[in-house]
């Protein structure tokens, strides 16, 4: 039943909507209420924000007022619709969304120097390809004049007006010609159209790289701070935050001894063989790179070929007959005018469907596809996804029927040409100014040059979504190396000090810190953390989930800077201390450890600042309680493995064995054995013995535990509560007091009652 609308000053006049309820899409404003007349109440409201309009019963004419304005209704709304369709309507709008920041835009101009400086090792290949296609188009345009010589003398000879030019010089030129074509052109342009494309490879392969190492030289918070995508904050945040750390991807960060070709194949082998979730760097590296390359190898080669043809069939257009020439460079105009405008479309599309395909990648990414079977039942499970899939789908729709709608004035104008110039052309034979020859050439100029158009007009919109596609990429490229990746010795104005000291101890102090992540400023994580941890000592961070632990570690480990207070390393300012050498100190195991695909042994020996032989792979992973696994796989220490192919953890013991190789002063390890079973976990207890058992090396452990049967055997609990020290001593101490972790103990205790 409908709810009653009751309306007091209409004399208890009680309406109700008529279902169902039609609410005009043209004027949200004002709903349109119809109901079934009783005699005396017959009329028609139309109820709108800003006033009530009321036609007075009048029975029968009434019902056909209410018919005609129905018609009316339909009529305009299909008005309504045409109207929006056509080129410039609202149908046209493609969506808003997030603006890249207030960085000035990508024009073709800036684009196209940038590309150039890109290419700067590779310059004389496109210079060579460029000078070669001026060459061959040349060529194409003085076969017209070939064409044209043939035309003219077999007027000659047709009007018999000079007996001495005979067919034999007619026939050399029409052979001349037809060579010049058969083989000089297309092998040409087949020869440089592979170089450009070899040249093209090697271009993507240059921005994809300069991509990654701008990405890798980043720090978390300088991704926050900035709009330039959300997606880079979640690539970052997967890659360094404890939360859901690749230690691979972290030992890459950190490991300066690499290689800058190792990080990147590293890199390169965590995205693709999909061990980091990263889907807009995907996005961003697959199809965005090689689009932007497909400028230089291929659009402005194409535009610059079909530019110089064009003018070449212009200019024999004019030689032809001018009033021709005239109606052809018309409609010429039309068709630029139309590809400037569809260009523009296009490349609008282009940066959007770039945004939403990363966001759409991000939304399957994050909800890996097993937990989506486990947990998809509800109808609203691919809510985000089917929404970043559905402006894809508009946006896509959109530019394939602007580009029908290109393709339909291209052919229109084409043929409008061909009916001007029979009709003018028409004309002019009958007044003998042109023979039907010239005519029949002239149509084929025509063709000739249309079709140049078409070419310049297809490639420069190619070249515009290219531009779009190249606006993210570029930003990304100019991002300025973090602060801490700086401090090597000048930079512009600063000077950043880096000190290495000659070994670190392993001392640490947190002096007043106070911390907030630059995406939330108003929650505050740490608030006036005091706490010094002293050399060889076994630290254990316990607390409530999200009481500041691991971003206590991220403090420490410079993936953030405190907001207030400083953090002292040995008694030196860690601000200071050279960050590749203090992080090649540091053994790190995060909450979720990813593996690389490759072998275990190389897997445990990534990123190892020291030299190490086999013998050393097998002690880190008998320590780490992984020998054992690792030998019962088919090839042992030589299967190659990835993040699919081992049981959590496995992975997390491998991740140990990794960290404890690098023979680290400082060990921190994240929830690092959340995954290892009962038995598993007692015994890598050891590892919290905070002593190297090869050589006898001490080292400053911090663990992270919820489990708190692990971290019974630290020499010191500290117990964070609201990201503030609660509770601080031994085990049995605590226990005594009674407080936080008295109770979390008793409650795990409970549990396993
Ligand atoms: N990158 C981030 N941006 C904004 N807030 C964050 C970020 N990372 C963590 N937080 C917030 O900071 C708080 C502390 O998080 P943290 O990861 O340090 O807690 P935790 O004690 O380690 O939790 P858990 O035991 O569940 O791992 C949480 O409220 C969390 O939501």
């Amino acid at each position: 039943m409908p709810t009653p609308l009751s309306l007091p000053n209409l004399n208890s006049l009680t309406l109700a909507p008529s279902p169902p309820l039609r609410l005009p899409h043209r004027n949200p404003n004002r709903l349109n209420f119809a109901f079934t007349p009783q005699p005396h109440q017959l009329s028609r409201l139309a109820i709108s924000t800003t006033r009530l309009s009321i036609s007075p019963s009048k029975s029968a004419s009434s019902v056909n007022a209410f018919a005609e304005e129905r018609d009316r209704d339909r009529d305009r709304s299909w008005t309504e619709i045409l109207r929006s369709v056509i080129p410039g309507g609202t149908w046209w709008e493609l969506p808003h969304h997030v603006e890249l920041g207030d960085a000035e835009p990508v024009t073709v101009v800036s684009a196209l120097r940038r590309m150039w400086d890109l290419v700067a090792q590779d310059r004389w290949v496109v210079l060579v390809a460029f000078v070669g296609l001026v060459v061959a188009a040349v060529r194409t345009v003085l076969l017209l004049l070939l064409c044209f010589l043939h035309s003219v003398v077999s007027v000659a000879v047709n009007l018999e007006l000079n007996q001495d030019l005979d067919t034999t010089l007619l026939d050399s030129i029409g052979f001349l010609g037809s060579k010049w074509r058969d083989y000089g052109f297309p092998t040409e342009c087949t020869a440089l159209d592979s170089v450009l494309r070899c040249f093209r490879n090697s271009q993507v392969k240059r921005m994809r790289e300069k991509l990654y190492s701008s990405l890798l030289f980043q720090v978390c918070d300088a991704f926050e701070n900035t709009c330039i995508a959300a997606d880079f904050v979640f690539l970052l945040n997967m890659s360094v935050a404890p939360s859901g750390l690749s230690s691979a991807a972290m030992i890459i960060q950190s490991d300066y001894s690499l290689s800058f070709r190792a990080k990147i194949d590293a890199y390169t082998n965590a995205i693709f063989c999909k061990l980091d979730p990263a889907p807009a760097l995907c996005a961003q590296l697959g199809s965005d790179c090689q689009q932007v390359a497909r400028v230089i190898g291929n659009d402005l080669n194409m535009i610059f070929r079909n530019v110089l043809q064009g003018i070449g069939a212009l200019v024999y257009l004019f030689l032809l007959s001018w009033p021709l020439a005239l109606s052809t460079l018309a409609t010429c105009i039309v068709l630029a005018f139309v590809i400037l405008l569809h260009g523009q479309y296009q490349k609008k599309a282009a940066k959007l469907t770039q945004e939403f395909t990363a966001y759409s990648n991000e939304s399957i990414w994050d909800r890996e596809t097993r937990t989506q079977k486990a947990i998809a039942a509800s109808s609203n499970h691919s809510f985000r996804f089917d929404k970043w899939l559905k402006n894809l789908a508009d946006i896509s729709l959109r530019q394939s029927v602007a580009y029908g709608l290109w393709n339909c004035s291209y052919y229109n104008l084409y043929h409008s040409t061909q009916v001007v110039a029979v009709l003018i052309g028409g004309a002019s034979i009958v007044a003998g100014h042109i023979t039907a020859e010239q005519l029949t050439k002239f149509i084929l100029y025509c063709e000739w040059l249309i079709y140049a158009t078409w070419w310049v007009g297809d490639n420069l919109s190619s070249l515009m979504q290219a531009v779009g596609a190249s606006e993210k990429v570029f930003r990304l490229m100019d991002l300025l190396p973090g602060e801490q990746f700086l401090a090597e010795g000048k930079h512009s104005k600063f000077f950043y000090t880096s000190v290495k000291l000659q070994r670190l101890l392993g001392r640490i102090e947190f002096v007043d810190v106070s911390f907030h992540y630059p995406s939330r400023t108003m929650v505050h994580i740490l608030q006036r953390v005091n706490l010094s941890i002293f050399p060889n000592e076994a630290v254990a961070l316990v607390g409530l989930s999200g009481s500041g632990k691991s971003t206590f570690v991220n403090l420490l480990l410079r993936f953030y800077e405190p907001t207030n207070g400083k953090l002292l390393v040995d008694g030196f300012p860690l601000k200071d201390l050279d960050i590749k050498w203090f992080r090649e100190n540091i053994g790190y195991v995060g909450q979720e450890p990813r593996l690389f695909r490759m072998d275990v042994g190389s897997n445990i020996r990534y990123g190892c600042p020291r030299d190490v032989n086999q013998e050393d792979v097998e002690l880190a992973a008998k320590q780490a309680y992984a020998h054992d696994f690792i030998m019962s796989l088919p090839d042992g220490y030589q299967t190659t493995v990835d993040d699919d192919l081992l049981s959590g953890g496995q992975k997390q013991r491998i991740a140990i064995a990794r960290a404890l190789l690098r023979d680290p002063s400082i060990l921190i390890l994240d929830e690092a054995t959340s995954a290892l079973d009962a038995e598993s976990e007692h015994n890598i207890k050891g590892v919290l013995r905070s002593v190297n058992e090869k050589t006898k090396k001490k080292r400053t452990v911090i663990v992270i535990a919820h489990r708190l049967s692990t971290i019974q055997a630290a020499d010191r609990i500290v117990v964070l509560d609201g990201g503030q020290i609660v509770e601080m001593g031994r085990h049995s101490e605590l226990l005594k007091k009674g407080g936080l972790y008295a109770r979390l103990t008793q409650r795990q205790a409970d549990a396993f009652a």
